[in-house]
């Protein structure tokens, strides 16, 4: 069988993806690890695949127009989606290859007669470049969503939300690359001297603007490197990092981590308590028990302990009471759409709705395993109210004796201070005031 390229192996992944309703993440990982696929060519594949899925509402819609009441099969549409992202998003390759490579794929996969129509389709799309600069039909939220491809209900819940620029701020966001960052191992070495070694291989890497422990870490596998074996750093999102600082531990502390796979926040919490006192992390799934083990142990860090537990049931476990409790909830995570885009593809406003709902009972059952004057940080990587001030708030408004706590901001970093609501005691980051992660970070403390 002749060798598979990029775009095959990418069109693979685009139909499993849809066929098994899979993420795309796990689909690369499993071709990647394979191995079959030079460096570039590996980078390539990664491109297509997220690109084709990011801009998934903008391809459709130009497509629309070229192929009118025709029926396409799954695979085909895909290759066509797969083109024309590579037509409008890739400079550095020729429309005329991407072209000639889509007809070779059409005639192996299919026959001439699909070729002749994908050849057709995207050279007539080549003939009218300003099809994509035409608005689609519709209010500014429909506009938005076809120009940014973005589902439409999530772009109206937003503008309600958050108002039109910012939605169309935080969806351009979505829509750029991530980019890579490390916390550094307080246990192990400073920033500016990790910094220092880092530079040594990468001159670009710089100090995160928004968090004291972070470095931005361009243009490398930062756990490929012998400093991630090392246990000199964790990679990490910077908005991610805000999260542990919250919770102000001191050395000696008890304190309960809820929801802890694989463990990002839990070993930066150890890291903060200068690995004195306990933790005990907790985790719903058996198999993810040991990557926080294993992260604990690559840190050099002792004072965690990991357990497997639905956090429903901790109460029930005889755990005692903490001074500190996180409950970095499960979420719909649209706030980390730039790096999982399926995520707005796959979920409706129901799974918000529910989501919101465990949310608010997990809060409700660990907030009772709080000592009398701690503090507890809810926390996710989404950016939809309804999971987030909407939870908090009606949790202190059931539980009168928990009190939003104001005095988070003393234990946020200036540049994400300014970004406190109104109210104190949460902050929503929104993933284009750092052009990193969406998270909010909500702080309740139990009156003694
Ligand atoms: C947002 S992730 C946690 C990320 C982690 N705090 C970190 O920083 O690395 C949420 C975690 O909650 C776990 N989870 C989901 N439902 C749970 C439940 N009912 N009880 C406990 N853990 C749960 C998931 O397995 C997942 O690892």
């Amino acid at each position: 069988m002749a060798h598979k390229g990029a775009r095959e192996i990418a069109l693979d992944v685009l139909n499993r993806v849809e066929q098994h309703k899979s993420y795309s993440n796990l689909e690369l990982k499993h071709v990647l690890e394979r191995g079959e696929l030079r460096a570039p060519d590996a980078g390539l594949v990664t491109e297509l695949v997220y690109g084709t899925i990011q801009r998934r509402l903008t391809l459709d819609e130009v497509l629309a127009h070229f192929v009118r009441g025709k029926k396409l099969q799954l695979w085909v549409r895909n290759l066509l989606r797969l083109s024309l992202y590579q037509i409008r998003y890739l400079d550095r390759i020729p429309a005329r290859a991407a072209v000639h490579e889509a007809v070779e794929i059409a005639k192996r996969r299919g026959h001439q007669g699909i070729a002749s129509m994908v050849n057709g389709v995207l050279r007539n799309v080549l003939r009218q470049p300003d099809v994509w600069e035409r608005l689609p039909e519709g209010d500014a939220a429909r506009r938005l969503a076809v120009e940014e491809s973005h589902p439409e209900w999530l772009v109206r819940r937003w503008i309600a939300a958050y108002g039109e620029a910012a939605t169309r701020a935080i969806c351009a966001s979505n829509n750029r690359p991530p980019h890579a960052s490390v916390r550094v191992n307080t246990l192990k070495l400073t920033r500016d001297e990790l910094l220092e070694r880092l530079r040594e291989e990468y001159p670009d890497a710089a100090p995160s603007p928004l968090s004291p422990h972070g470095i931005l870490f361009p243009g490398g596998h930062a756990a490929g490197t012998r400093w991630f074996s090392e246990g000199y750093f964790t990679v990490q999102d910077e908005s991610s990092m805000l999260v542990a600082p919250a919770l102000a531990v001191q050395p000696g502390m008890r304190v309960l981590d809820a929801c802890a796979a694989p463990g990002g926040k839990t070993t930066h919490l150890a890291e903060l308590m200068q690995n004195k006192g306990e933790i005990v992390a907790s985790d719903v799934h058996p198999h993810k028990r040991e990557l926080i083990a294993e992260n604990a142990d690559r840190l050099g860090i002792s004072i965690i302990t990991p357990i497997t537990s639905d956090a429903l049931d901790l109460p029930d476990r005889g755990l005692g009471a903490f001074d500190r409790i996180l409950l970095d909830a499960p979420c719909s995570g649209f706030g980390v759409i730039r790096r999982k885009p399926d995520l707005k593809w796959n979920k409706t406003p129901d799974d918000v709705a529910a989501i919101a709902d465990l949310q608010y009972r997990l809060l409700e059952r660990v907030a009772g395993m709080l000592a009398p004057g701690g503090l507890l940080v809810y926390s996710t990587c989404t950016i939809e109210p309804e999971e987030n001030q909407s939870v908090v708030r009606r949790f202190v408004a059931e539980h009168p004796e928990f009190a939003l706590d104001e005095a988070l901001a003393q234990d946020l970093p200036e540049a994400a201070r300014e970004k406190l609501d109104g109210h104190a005691g949460y902050v929503q980051v929104l993933p284009h005031h750092f052009d990193s992660d969406g998270f909010f970070i909500a702080r309740l403390k139990r009156k003694r």
